[in-house]
């Protein structure tokens, strides 16, 4: 018996009881549990409720609300919350009151409103108007609206991408932060795509928007589906994973939860609550607008990638290629652009004499230009970089990615490698993202195994680490001040390549 506190992240629902099950508060509870998180309720209004019909409504008042919300923040305070139902403008004021109050000594949380208007079954729920909505709005992170939510709180008709687009902006200039619109239906080549689209307020990677789609699944088993969608989002903030990945990782959940559900009633069956999925056949495909559409395959690479040491100078590429390593990059920063040129064009050069895989970093003209073996680009590199050129000229591509949401935007281009950073806490560059741990490495590296595509991890990865990160089944560790800090760098090459080795044996 353990009374050690719980690191479960604690994640509130906010949203009406459905008493057959499959949405509202029952379908948030059950997701939070699938995201290994603890659910706390709060319960705005019962609904008398089947998988055909809603037969009654029963409002909690504003103060059992309140109460409710109270008694939960000072014992289990929420890394994440949801909304969903809010069926009258007196619910509606106790939430945006208990937000707008909430304490500076608590942490505040990440809040997903999908704001719940009426069933599947088009029985209406909630008797709030346009002007009483706005006012939630600026306290949400994320609004996760269907094409007819977001048509009433636009105000226009939401039929497609583009008026999806432009609705989800006019909902960010009445004061929402970000929005989150799903199930839009199209078509491409002849099949039924749903698409979610993403609007933040800030754009990621300069990008305005981001698309996930799906291939439509064929079931009529989809009650619960936005609250389902909605809480797996608020689960996944809470879990530590960047809004965008929330997305995927929630969108994922939907698809394998679709896939699986199964009619329980006379009606329409639940979405499933499933463990999280981490077959890339159930995640979404991302499409970034500002990034070129897609080619062939980059060429496979010669062998394993292994110790990847990554150095910023033909001196050490020459040193490195003289002990025996030969997978390698050159990643000059801060030099007048005059010298880069030599110490590539020598660096390639002699990488070749070695039969090396060198890869440079940014550079991708003079690499194409002096005929490197690769390149190494990160995601916003692929916004310029003229990966037709790469490609025709046979260059290797190795991407960087910091997320699922990276690493799905990668997958689409085929690269040679992929590099999953930072894994740990690193001196050597400023990152923008947070650690991502042993856990979340696993999790990829058991994502892209099916892809054949070699995974390469970096980041704050030292010769003591190098076991416990080969075990996750990493194809390749690139290391930076392991190698360039030590005292002795052909002693750290021997150390690191033996841990290695020892961690293959094992
Ligand atoms: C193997 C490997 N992984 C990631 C990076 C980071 O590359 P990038 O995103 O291009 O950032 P900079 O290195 O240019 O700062 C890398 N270099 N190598
Ligand atoms: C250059 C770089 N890119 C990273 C990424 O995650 O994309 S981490 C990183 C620095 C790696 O250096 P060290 O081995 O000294 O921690
Ligand atoms: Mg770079």
């Amino acid at each position: 018996m353990t009374d050690a506190p719980s690191e479960k992240p604690v994640v509130w629902t906010i949203a009406g009881s459905d008493s057959g099950g499959g949405a509202g508060i029952q379908a948030d509870l059950n997701t939070f549990r699938s995201f290994k998180c603890h659910g706390c309720s709060i319960i705005t209004t019962v609904t008398a409720q089947n998988s055909l019909t809603v037969t009654g409504l029963y409002e909690l008042s504003g103060n059992a609300i309140d109460e409710q919300l109270n008694c939960l923040l000072n014992d289990l305070p929420p890394a994440a919350i949801k909304i969903g139902l809010l069926s009258n403008r007196e619910q509606l004021d106790a939430v945006v009151d208990f937000l707008s109050r909430w304490p500076d000594t608590i942490e505040r949380p990440f809040v997903v409103w999908d704001p719940v208007m009426i069933t599947s079954h088009n029985d209406t729920l909630s008797t709030l108007t346009l002007a009483q909505s706005h006012k939630l709005l600026a306290l949400v992170d994320l609004l996760t609206p269907n094409t007819d939510e977001l048509s009433w709180l636009a105000g226009t008709e939401v039929t497609d991408k583009r008026s999806a687009l432009n609705a989800a902006a006019a909902v960010i200039e009445k004061g929402a932060n970000s929005v989150l619109v799903t199930g839009v239906e199209t078509e491409q080549y002849g099949k039924n795509i749903i698409l979610d689209i993403y609007r933040p307020k800030r754009p990621l990677l300069d990008e305005p928007y981001l698309v996930y789609s799906q291939e439509k699944v064929a079931t009529n088993n989809n009650h619960g589906t936005g609250c389902t969608l909605s809480s797996a989002v608020a689960a996944a903030a809470a879990q530590g994973y960047p809004t965008e990945d929330a997305i995927t990782l929630a969108n994922a959940y939907i698809h394998h939860g679709l896939l699986r559900a199964t009619r329980i009633g006379k009606g329409p069956g639940p979405v499933a609550h499933t463990l999280r999925p981490n077959s890339l056949k159930h995640f979404p495909n991302i499409e970034a607008t500002n990034l070129p559409v897609p080619g062939s395959e980059f060429p496979r690479l010669n062998k394993s990638p292994g110790l990847y040491p990554v150095v910023d100078s033909f001196k050490w590429v020459q040193h490195l290629l003289q002990l025996g390593v030969r997978t390698l990059q050159l990643r000059i920063k801060g030099k007048p652009s005059d010298s880069i040129e030599l110490e590539i064009k020598r660096s390639i050069e002699l990488a070749r004499s070695y039969q090396a895989q060198l890869f440079i970093n940014d550079h991708w003209q003079l690499a194409i230009k002096h005929g490197a073996y690769g390149v190494h680009l990160g995601q916003e590199d692929l916004q310029t970089a003229d990966l037709q050129a790469l490609h025709s000229n046979g260059l290797r591509l190795g991407i960087s990615t910091h997320s699922y949401t990276e690493i799905l935007i990668a997958l689409r281009y085929t690269p040679s490698y992929i590099a999953l950073g930072h894994i740990f806490a690193t001196q050597t560059k400023e990152m923008p993202s947070k650690p991502q741990g042993l856990e979340h490495l696993t999790s990829y590296v058991s994502l892209l195994k099916p892809t054949g595509i070699p995974t390469v991890a970096i980041g704050g990865i030292s010769k003591e680490r190098i076991a416990q990160v080969k075990q996750t089944g990493v194809n390749g560790i690139a290391l930076i001040s392991a190698i360039t800090k030590a005292a002795n760098t052909e002693a750290a090459v021997i150390e690191l390549n033996q841990e290695l080795e020892a961690a293959y044996a094992d």
